[in-house]
């Protein structure tokens, strides 16, 4: 008898801004950010099987399966508590890789939440944000599942209300390694910190401080924000290559889609405060921290 099939969603996520305020012994950069989601993002199938074994289809050109975060997270799990049960895992891939959406991050918090259900864990959120850190500095937040206040690495997360506006996302067909990023010689990493009262009441205007370092190595970034830009305020997510503009309604943002350069891919999608993943697993919003209207 095939076992029941559990189809949860991956969001994407968006930095709705970036400040880098650091750099740790370890080479890791503190940062303050904030992170909402996105109402669309890759989508998993998950259906238990009893021999261990963790199968994941299709492949991801370019990532070894021992290297995709999917089977590193069901790996983390095995090891942190001995459970036998194995997985076979259909991912459905719709994000970009290495667009600072967030994809990997989203795709391996997934599989950490579906399978301490699915085989029966019962770890706390606070345990599978932890085992899915040491994957990825943006995997606590899919983990908790609440637009956040993020400081550390992204590890310290506040939950706040953000507002919820269209936006379209524009990937200008390049890929940004992060780390070359943030080994970039001139990449600001000495910004004030400030408090999350002030990011939130709009006391410093929302900006990501990879921004000018990615345009200046990646010109195909800067003329999509140049063009973005003359429709809505946009920004970079993450490291890059996605920019997001931030719309009044999803008309405008239907609008934009129909006269984008055929050589960019773009789609419009609407910000979540509480993550498609939670909503689907029918978790509650926590309260929130703090309320926002984008600056
Ligand atoms: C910039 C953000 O997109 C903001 O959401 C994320 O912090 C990036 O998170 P991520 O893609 O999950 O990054 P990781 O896979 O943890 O790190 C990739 C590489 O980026 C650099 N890195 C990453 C995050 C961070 N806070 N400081 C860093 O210096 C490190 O060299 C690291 O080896
Ligand atoms: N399941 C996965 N999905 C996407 N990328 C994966 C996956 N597993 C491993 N990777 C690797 O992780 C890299 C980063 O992927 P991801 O899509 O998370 O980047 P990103 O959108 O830039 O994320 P971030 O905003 O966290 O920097 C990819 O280039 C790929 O080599």
């Amino acid at each position: 008898m095939p076992r029941d099939i559990l189809t949860l969603p991956a969001p994407a996520k968006l930095n709705r801004m970036l400040h880098i305020t650091g750099r740790r012994a370890d080479g890791y950069h503190t940062l303050q950010t904030l992170f909402q989601f996105l109402d669309v993002g890759d989508t998993l199938h998950f259906s238990v099987r009893d021999d261990g074994i963790i199968g994941l289809a299709p492949a991801i050109a370019g990532v070894p399966h021992e290297d995709n975060l999917i089977v590193r997270a069901a790996q983390a799990l095995h090891a942190e508590t001995g459970c036998h049960l194995g997985v076979d895992i259909q991912l459905d891939k719709c994000l970009p890789m290495g667009g600072g959406l967030g994809g990997g991050s989203s795709n391996a918090a997934t599989t950490l939440l579906a399978l301490d259900r699915l085989w029966g864990l019962r770890l706390s959120r606070d345990r599978l944000a932890a085992l899915g850190l040491r994957l990825g500095a943006d995997v606590p937040v899919f983990v908790h599942g609440h637009a956040a206040w993020a400081e550390g690495i992204g590890e310290r997360l506040t939950p706040v209300e953000l507002d919820t506006p269209w936006f379209v996302v524009l990937h200008p067909g390049v890929t940004v390694a992060t780390a070359s990023v943030f080994n970039a010689l001139q990449l600001t990493r000495d910004t004030p910190p400030i408090s999350m009262a002030r990011a939130l009441q709009g006391g410093a205007p929302w900006r990501n401080d990879c921004q000018v370092t990615v345009c200046e190595r990646y010109p195909e970034v800067a003329r999509a924000i140049e063009w973005l830009s003359g429709f809505a305020p946009t920004m970079l997510t993450g490291t890059g290559a996605c920019l997001f503009a931030r719309l009044t309604d999803e008309r405008q943002a239907d609008s934009i889609l129909q006269r984008v350069d055929p050589g960019w891919h773009a789609f419009k999608a609407k910000g979540c405060n509480l993550s498609p993943l939670h909503a689907a697993l029918g978790c509650r919003l926590p309260p929130a921290a703090g309320q926002a209207e984008a600056p």
